[in-house]
């Protein structure tokens, strides 16, 4: 049973949160979040730049000097603080999700959603904190050689706009559990999910400067903490275009490690010996949920001949049926799309597809003027060389290719540059595990779809990025390893 949701929550927080309270930005200028539903303000932030992300730099720099409260504190203690702020943001469930809803337009369940996933991921990183342990290697002569994994430092934490809350502490949870420093900037269209944890994770009790929020835009907050010099590491979740000016600036300033989570055009590939019902149900849902505004969306849906005209009856009967409306209506499916860049950008590319000759079997236009709401849209006849089925849409728009043979899928699954998801449904076990390793992907789900979980890595292939959120391989995103070598004094010498 979800909690009941809060219409228009009252916003709380609206200003930059360093060392553990609330401040204006030194420029004192402010930008406008928008609600995507009615497309009316609901609050000014404070627009962080550089001067606040130096301020958030030094602040986090004292939380992490060697002998500092942080520094000293036990790593179980950690834990024990990760566990408390997880308790807080379930206490507070309703108030963030009914919050993430407002400011983000996504169905108040599926913002609940959001907020349980958060919490799964931060007690799951509170149990690490203390069983982070590095090695003793017997290596040749007369030594003690062990590895120290010990914290990367400052982390530059960028969270886009399509699940804001969940994905801060995709990254937040890994770091502090590792014992670092966060300096977070949310998308400038979703900042007030994430100015809210700043309270929780004061109440939860972790010192000052240990976690700081710096609202703003991409080209002034965020690219003043991918230059800046005494950030040890960055962590982006974004598009790729992005992604690569990251490096850049890593490169640039002081080869800060980074770890990128970006697009994708992921393959979602039905075989004829699958239940067709659950496979146009998976299928759908991997392009529909969150508005199709999910970096793992599987919206290249290949399918083989011998099913194709039925799957793409029931793909287009079920589109039709999704239920588009109001986000805090029980019933409601998809809510509005982020904001009108996105919006021009989804109408754009369905009329490139009506254009290039693909078949526009539902939807396909937008929803009245009140919000930035799109009809489900399902194009079947879809050819590898359409711009909807190389470009990532970003919005619940369904391309579905037809497919004769598992060598040819298998090469034009992989023919793109991203990599980040990709499904195959089959009740051939060989022909699973064929694909499994044959399709280049950081997750490959068999007969299911979107299955992320706090335990199993995530993170792509190719130019859907580098490196790995969640589980134990999203430990090392955080951690350096220092090898210490001891010389043994040995009695005769
Ligand atoms: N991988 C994902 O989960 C994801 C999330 C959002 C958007 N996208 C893709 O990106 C497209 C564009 O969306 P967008 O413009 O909001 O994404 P974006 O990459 O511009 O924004 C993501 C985050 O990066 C910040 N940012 C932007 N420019 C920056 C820069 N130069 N330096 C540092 N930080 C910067 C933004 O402020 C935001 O916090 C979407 O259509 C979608 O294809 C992917």
């Amino acid at each position: 049973m979800l909690p009941p949701p809060i219409r228009n929550p009252d916003v709380k927080y609206t200003q930059a949160f360093i060392n553990n309270e609330y401040v204006n930005c030194v420029s004192g200028k402010t930008f406008p979040t928008i609600n995507p539903t009615t497309k009316q303000k609901i609050a000014d932030v404070q627009a962080g730049d550089k001067a606040d992300v130096d301020i958030a730099v030094e602040a986090a720099k004292a939380a992490f000097k060697i002998g500092s409260e942080w520094r000293r504190m036990d790593a179980s203690k950690r834990g024990v603080l990760l566990m408390k702020l997880a308790d807080l943001i379930e206490r507070d469930m309703s108030y963030i999700a009914s919050l993430e809803t407002t400011d983000n337009g996504k169905p108040y369940k599926n913002a609940c959603g959001d907020v349980g996933f958060a919490i799964a991921i931060i007690r799951y990183y509170a149990g690490w904190a203390d069983k982070i342990s590095g090695k003793t290697i017997p290596i040749n002569g007369d030594y003690f050689c062990y590895t120290r994994h010990e914290p990367v430092g400052i982390c530059g934490q960028i969270v886009p706009w399509n699940y804001p809350f969940q994905l801060m502490f995709f990254k937040v949870a890994a770091a502090l559990a590792c014992g670092c420093v966060c300096v977070v900037k949310p998308a400038e269209q979703t900042p007030l999910t994430s100015l809210y944890a700043g309270s929780l994770i004061k109440e939860a009790g972790f010192p000052p400067g240990v976690v700081n929020i710096i609202p703003g835009d991409g080209p002034t907050a965020g690219v003043a903490i991918t230059h800046h010099p005494d950030v040890n590491k960055v962590s982006f979740t974004g598009s790729t275009e992005v992604g690569q000016l990251i490096m850049q600036a890593s490169g640039m300033s002081n080869l800060k490690r980074t770890s990128l989570e970006l697009g994708g055009k992921s393959p979602n590939i039905v075989f004829g010996d699958v239940d067709l019902d659950a496979a146009v149900a998976w299928s759908h849902a991997a392009v529909m949920e969150n508005m199709g505004q999910c970096c793992v969306a599987g919206t290249r849906t290949f399918v083989h001949e011998s099913i194709y005209d039925e799957f793409v009856k029931k793909s287009a009967s079920m589109a039709s049926n999704r239920v588009v409306g109001d986000p805090f209506d029980e019933t409601t499916q998809n809510g509005p799309q982020i904001d009108d860049v996105q919006f021009g950008k989804i109408l754009d590319l369905i009329e490139s597809g009506k254009k290039e000759g693909a078949k526009v079997e539902c939807g396909g236009e937008k929803i009245g003027d009140k919000g930035y709401y799109i009809q489900p849209t399902v194009f079947s006849n879809v050819q590898d060389n359409m711009r909807i089925a190389k470009e990532e849409i970003f919005g619940p728009v369904q391309q579905i290719l037809k497919f004769s043979d598992e060598d040819e899928v298998i090469e034009r699954a992989n023919n793109t540059h991203y990599g980040l998801g990709a499904a195959v449904f089959t009740n051939d076990i060989n022909r699973a595990l064929k694909f499994a390793s044959s399709l280049q992907a950081g997750s490959v789900w068999v007969n299911c779809n979107l299955a992320v979980s706090a335990q199993g890595p995530f993170g792509g292939f190719k130019m859907s990025g580098m490196g790995r959120e969640l589980g134990e391989y999203g430990l090392e995103e955080y951690l350096e390893v220092k090898n210490v070598v001891i010389k043994i004094p040995q009695k005769n010498s």
